[in-house]
């Protein structure tokens, strides 16, 4: 039997970068092969086993590249600037490149795509198997309302969150879109504050929360006349996405460049 495939994790001393390490010391399916912080790191030319306690023999490095070329692929939890740079040298190094990274500018999103025809991209703004669902069964019950059900996201995160909306809020958003036919760019509502008027028929509203220790938690709210539904993700572990990232790194092995998302790797 051929060895596991090697994982690099960026952002290594991040919260998700953290978990993303733990979680793939722990799995019997890839080996931890490198480990990546931001150039001047106090982390970096350490063992990983000295500082996190797991990891042991794995030095933590800032040169991403020449740690993605022992890889077969890179888990990346950082930000969009990072990311982009990330995406570059994951292709040069022919590595399945996951990204968990949000708050993306439209012209960052269209700044990855270049990287997708040398190396395959899994990117989504939630990771985890509980959202992926929640997701489609958004879809469908958007799809089965019409314009009278208002659509809300609502959304609430740690204090340390530097993106509103959320990323999974944002793939919410899209999938009630999708599902009523509309374009969520034309349609969104977000940041009300003061005289805002009435609601505009047919908008899909967003609000974010911001407090203490929250891992992350998602209502989409279809209000009616005389009824509400709620569709509702409560995350309390960040495992949830680490392992998602991990199942993500090892289906794109087989598969060609290109983009993807975890509803393909999923099967949703
Ligand atoms: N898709 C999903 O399922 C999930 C996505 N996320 C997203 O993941 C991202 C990270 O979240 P979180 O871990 O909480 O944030 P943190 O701030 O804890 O971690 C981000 C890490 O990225 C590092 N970083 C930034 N720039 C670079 C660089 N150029 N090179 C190397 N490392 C860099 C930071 O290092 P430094 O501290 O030195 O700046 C930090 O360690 C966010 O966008 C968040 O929304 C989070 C959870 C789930
Ligand atoms: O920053 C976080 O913490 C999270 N970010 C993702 C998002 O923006 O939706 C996923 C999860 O909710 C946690």
């Amino acid at each position: 039997m051929g060895e596991l495939p090697g994982i690099v994790i960026t952002g290594a001393s991040g919260r998700m970068g953290q978990m993303l390490i733990r979680s793939v010391v722990a799995s019997d399916k890839a080996r931890l092969v490198g480990a990546v912080v931001r150039a001047g790191h106090d982390w970096a030319g350490r063992d990983l086993g000295a500082l996190m306690g797991v990891g042991h023999g794995v030095v933590v490095t800032d040169d991403a590249l020449e740690a993605f070329a022992k890889a077969q692929a890179v888990i990346d939890f950082t930000t969009p600037e990072a990311t982009l740079e990330f995406a570059e040298l994951a292709a040069q190094a022919r590595a399945t490149h996951v990204i968990g990274t949000t708050g993306f500018t439209d012209a960052q999103l269209e700044a990855l795509k270049p990287a997708a025809f040398h190396a395959v991209q899994v990117r989504a703004g939630n990771m985890s198997l509980g959202v992926n669902l929640l997701t489609q069964l958004t879809k469908k019950v958007a799809q089965a309302l019409d314009e009278d059900w208002d659509i809300e996201v609502i959304e609430a995160h740690h204090n340390r969150k530097v993106d509103a909306p959320s990323g999974t809020a944002l793939m919410l958003g899209e999938a009630a879109a999708e599902g009523r036919g509309i374009t969520l760019a034309d349609h969104k509502e977000s940041g009300r504050d003061g005289i805002t008027g009435a609601r505009e028929k047919g908008a899909i509203g967003f609000s974010a929360i911001r407090g203490g220790d929250i891992v992350g938690e998602h209502d989409v709210l279809f209000a009616g006349m005389g009824e509400r539904i709620v569709l509702r993700h409560i995350a309390t572990d960040r495992g949830i996405f680490a392992r998602g990232a991990v199942k993500a790194a090892l289906w794109g092995q087989d598969k060609e460049p290109g983009q993807y998302d975890m509803m393909d790797v999923l099967g949703l």
